[in-house]
């Protein structure tokens, strides 16, 4: 399994996430090809940077008036520089001083969160790509609203600044899939402090108002960082957000690619870079959970229907325990094995089919031995048998026990001899 890694510890931006993407091995043309075809206006380029002797690559977005000629990741815009180290708002797309270069006129209106969205879903992206921005863009604008307390339709994005964050929220989304991860893990985000930026309304406390929303949304672990700066921007944490299976430090794995990402400017406290490291996971996660909840007070009789529903809604197993709860209760503790792929539908039928409103969720690793299933007959009587190898010896042989009462009513025989008839014609036959 390919696990990504992204170390935030010196914040984070759309372009700082696109140069480390692209410093992996992310390929440029895709990830041009999508972000024009999203808006002929739009480039990317990729250029070398150092920051504290680092070396890192500086992606940077360009808006121009012409269509760029053949999507030349590495063609030069001549253009004005806004950025380095000045102050801006999602207006300017200077966040962090992570600088865009902008050249042509760029616009001076304004575009909906609704028309943000009628340009993407009509660019014709890759299914995976086009789902991956309309994610981060719906975060945004979800996070602007709550900010400054409106309706995400009524988000309005300055027309350079939608420009910016659509080639890099498009570019991240295309680059991170054509790196082909199974899995993308985030560390403690750096959020950064100090001092205000400058935003269409005026100054912005630091971090910005959507960087704290969009994060609370994600359940991010956050740090407030070393420098006296914005080290993460709206965009950067929007990103993010969507990008995280979870966050954490990093899991052990086997380096295979690793990409540094540059921001615009090189502040003393801290080199400004976003590192991925991508690598081969070593030691299967853990993707199965055991649910528990000590439920006292559920009319009995409904515990067997409870069980079967668990196991309809996709538990692999389902079962209670007896247990002396507080106040010298009898009770039952209620135990689900479940992979976290159908961890929610089991959660709402615990919570919706019990009398628990709270329960306790583990994460598990399962060690199983080979199976594989076959039939054996007795008496002209066809029985599933389920066969268990470890190490390549057969340690089991279990016959199906519906087929074995099948089977036993239909020849007239004690269910206890067909089945020692069953296991041993399966032992005759695998050992
Ligand atoms: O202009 C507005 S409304 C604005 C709001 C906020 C909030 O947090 S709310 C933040 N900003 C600043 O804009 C720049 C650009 O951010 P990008 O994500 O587009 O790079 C950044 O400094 C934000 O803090 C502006
Ligand atoms: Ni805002």
């Amino acid at each position: 399994m390919r696990v990504a890694w992204i170390d935030c510890s010196a914040g984070a931006s759309g372009d700082m996430l696109l140069g480390a993407f692209l410093d992996a091995g992310a390929d440029p043309t895709v990830v041009n090809a999508a972000v024009s075809a999203v808006d002929p206006s739009l480039s990317v380029r990729v250029e070398a940077a150092v920051r504290h002797q680092i070396a890192a690559t500086k992606a940077s977005v360009y808006v121009h008036d012409e269509p760029h000629p053949e999507n030349d990741p590495n063609a030069a815009y001549a253009g004005t520089e806004h950025g380095e180290g000045v102050e801006g708002g999602h207006g300017h797309g200077v966040g962090a001083g992570h600088g865009h270069v902008h050249s042509g006129s760029g616009g001076g209106g304004t575009r909906s969160w609704a028309e943000v969205r009628g340009v993407i879903e009509a660019a014709g992206l890759d299914d995976a790509v086009r789902e991956r921005a309309l994610d981060t863009f719906a975060r945004l604008a979800r996070a602007e609203a709550a900010a400054h307390g409106v309706q995400p339709d009524a988000v309005h994005f300055h027309e350079v600044g939608a420009l910016d964050a659509i080639a890099d929220i498009v570019g991240v989304a295309a680059a991170s899939v054509s790196l082909e991860l199974d899995r993308i893990v985030v560390s403690t985000i750096a959020l950064g402090g100090g001092r205000q930026v400058r935003g269409q309304h005026g100054g912005i406390p630091v971090p910005g108002p959507a960087v704290l929303h969009l994060l609370t949304e994600a359940e991010a672990p956050v740090v407030g960082g070393t420098a006296p700066y914005e080290m993460t921007t709206p965009t950067g944490a929007a990103l993010l957000a969507t990008l995280a299976d979870e966050f954490g430090l990093m899991p052990p794995l086997r380096i295979l690619q690793t990409g540094v990402g540059a921001g615009g400017r090189d502040p003393v406290e801290v080199p400004n870079i976003l590192r991925v490291v991508i690598g081969e996971s070593v030691g299967a996660p853990a993707t199965e959970l055991v649910y528990e909840t000590n439920v006292d007070d559920l009319d009995p009789r409904i515990w067997p229907q409870v069980l079967s529903r668990l196991l309809q809604a996709g538990a692999a197993d389902a079962w209670l325990t007896p247990i002396l709860m507080k106040k010298g209760r009898p009770a039952h503790t209620l135990s689900v094995l479940v992979s976290s792929a159908n961890a929610e539908v089991v959660r709402a039928v615990i919570l919706t089919e019990t009398s628990a409103i709270g329960l306790r969720e583990f994460p598990i690793r399962k060690h199983a031995a080979d199976r594989e299933f076959a039939s054996v007959e007795v008496g002209g009587q066809s029985i599933h048998v389920k066969i268990a190898r470890y190490g390549g010896q057969v340690v089991n042989v279990q016959p199906e026990y519906e087929d074995v009462v099948t089977a036993a009513n239909a020849l007239g025989k004690p269910v206890k001899s067909v089945l020692a008839q069953a296991v041993a014609a399966g032992h005759d036959l695998w050992g």
